[in-house]
């Protein structure tokens, strides 16, 4: 009860028989002001009531405040942070960050307070959820529903969960959740961006983050002839997301041949032919194609000087007038080359000495003199697993050949349908000039053929090679180099810019001709 009451009531009543005393006033003078004093005494103490919360109830889980004659419902979701058993490095806050300002979005009609509670030497979120109407348990229990959708979308790694609020107070979180802190920050959000993301894909891949959910996305198979670069640190998710898009040609009928150098694709894609090197797809290097590209591909990872180049050419050349595609016979024909000076004979024996590289170890498994006819499609629907080639120089050469028997049997017989020739660690094969693979890269596009190259360290490929890959999907990078090479090629603004080191596995940058603008997708296995 008011304190300030009964002296009130005592003073009305001294005044009163005061002047009853000295006017000698009729009784109902008196009884009057004391009945005024009273009233106003008792209306003021129940108005004064109602500027406060009358009543807290708790139903379900959902708490209603009545104030002033308006009635409040919502309910208090407790935020936890939920670390996977493989994954410690879960950017919590910067989830947390999206949920605020994809909720800040919403305009559905409820107030959103996230309340931090630091007490216990523990600190924890929970969210806070209120809007204006009585009787409304389903509408905060629907929009408790979206919430935890929308948190299953940008924020993975947080978990919403409606928690009991006490009865007679207004929510205030005591022990909720296990994340580590939670800052709230008094951010201006910028009103919805309508940007007009282009969804016409016909390959999935993930899903893209838009301003309330993720919507799913891909590539075009027109496109894979223009090209895929795969780029991202290791561990980043480049085999994952590589692997993906084969199962989806493969699913959909095409084509694809991987070229496996460390052999980490033999688990992925067990769908497709393995070979490996109790299967050796075996190669007979004299009988492959034009003279030019295989002086170009030996002359590239031999480190042969030109005059060596020219040298290992007339042989090749007299190989053929012999007609005996033999590397015995390579070697029979390189010696009986006159040395007519200290000059050539130096150039004689050091390509010699570089070749020897063809017969030894494990040339000796991948190489056959006598095959005639070497069958580009048992290539088709592998993978090609070359880590069993211990020598990386004999292991760049095997994978050139193959790449070159593919590209020669789809430029001379243009089959109907594409395919896509997967390069891993592409940086081993791309990172200096070399004319067999620049022509390789602007002319097989017009065969049917799809280059997919994937590099951790995109900065070692050749500029030209990097800007003929018209589809980029980019993992977490971390060196500055690559970032800024990568930027550059896909002019990035400086938000993707600063994304890239902070992407997280499965998460990247994609750039293609069917999508506007770089965009965040998380790719989907
Ligand atoms: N989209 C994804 N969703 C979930 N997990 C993924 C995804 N992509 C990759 N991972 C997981 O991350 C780990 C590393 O992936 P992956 O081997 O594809 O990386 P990488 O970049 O190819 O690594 P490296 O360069 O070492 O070959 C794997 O355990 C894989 O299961």
């Amino acid at each position: 009860m008011n304190s300030r009451l009964p002296p009130l009531i005592l003073i009305s009543v001294g005044v009163a028989l005061l002047l009853f005393q000295i006017y000698h006033l009729p009784l109902v003078l008196l009884v009057l002001p004391i009945l005024l004093s009273i009233v106003a005494v008792l209306s003021q103490y129940f108005l004064g009531r109602n500027n406060i919360i009358s009543d807290t109830v708790n139903k379900h889980q959902i708490f209603e405040i009545k104030s002033n004659n308006r009635t409040f419902t919502g309910a208090v979701l407790k935020i936890s942070g939920r670390i996977e058993v493989d994954k410690n490095n879960v950017g919590f806050q910067k989830e947390l960050e999206n949920l605020m300002e994809t909720i800040g979005r919403r305009d559905v009609g409820f107030e959103y307070y996230v309340i931090t509670n630091l007490s216990k030497k523990k600190a924890s979120s929970a969210l806070v959820i209120i809007k204006e109407c009585s009787s409304c348990e389903d509408d905060i229990l629907n929009e408790v529903r979206d919430l935890q959708d929308i948190s299953k979308a940008v924020s993975p790694h947080l978990h919403l969960e409606i928690s009991p609020t006490s009865e007679k107070s207004i929510p205030v979180p005591t022990s909720w959740g296990n994340l580590g802190y939670a800052k709230v920050y008094h951010k201006i959000i910028d009103s919805p961006t309508n940007l007009s993301l282009s969804n016409d894909y016909d390959i999935e891949l993930g899903e893209m983050k838009t301003d309330l959910t993720y919507v799913k996305t891909g590539i075009k198979l027109a496109d894979l002839t223009r090209h895929i670069g795969i780029f991202g640190s290791t561990g980043s998710g480049k085999s994952t997301t590589a692997s993906i898009l084969i199962k989806r040609l493969y699913e959909r009928g095409y084509k694809s041949i991987v070229l496996d150098w460390h052999g980490e694709y033999i688990d992925k894609l067990k769908f497709l032919n393995i070979r490996n090197q109790d299967n050796i797809f075996k190669i007979n290097p004299l009988r492959l194609g034009n003279i030019e590209d295989i002086v170009e591909i030996l002359g590239d990872v031999l480190n042969l000087t030109d005059p060596q180049k020219f040298l290992l050419y007339t042989v090749l050349i007299r190989i053929r007038k012999v007609g005996k595609f033999d590397l015995k016979t390579l070697i029979r024909i390189l010696r009986s080359v006159d040395e007519t000076s200290n000059w050539m004979r130096e150039v004689k024996y050091g390509l010699l000495r570089k070749i020897y590289l063809l017969f030894v170890g494990d040339a000796k498994k991948i190489f056959d003199n006598q095959i005639e006819k070497m069958d580009p499609n048992e290539l088709l629907n592998s993978v090609i697993d070359l880590s069993f080639i211990s020598n990386l120089r004999l292991r760049r050469i095997y994978s050139m050949f193959i790449i070159k028997i593919i590209s020669d049997y789809y430029i001379r017989n243009k089959p109907s349908q594409n395919a896509l020739l997967v390069i891993e660690e592409a940086h081993n094969y791309f990172h200096k000039d070399n004319e067999f693979l620049e022509k390789l890269i602007t002319e097989v596009r017009k065969f049917g053929l799809g280059l997919c190259i994937i590099s951790q360290s995109p900065s070692s490929i050749t500029p030209e090679v990097l800007k003929n890959t018209n589809t980029k999907i980019i993992h977490s990078i971390k060196s500055d180099f690559d970032k800024k090479i990568l930027a550059e090629s896909l002019s990035l603004d400086l938000s993707l810019y600063n994304a890239m080191d902070k992407l997280e596995i499965g998460e990247a940058i994609i750039s293609a001709p069917n999508i506007k603008i770089p965009v965040i997708i998380k790719i989907k296995m």
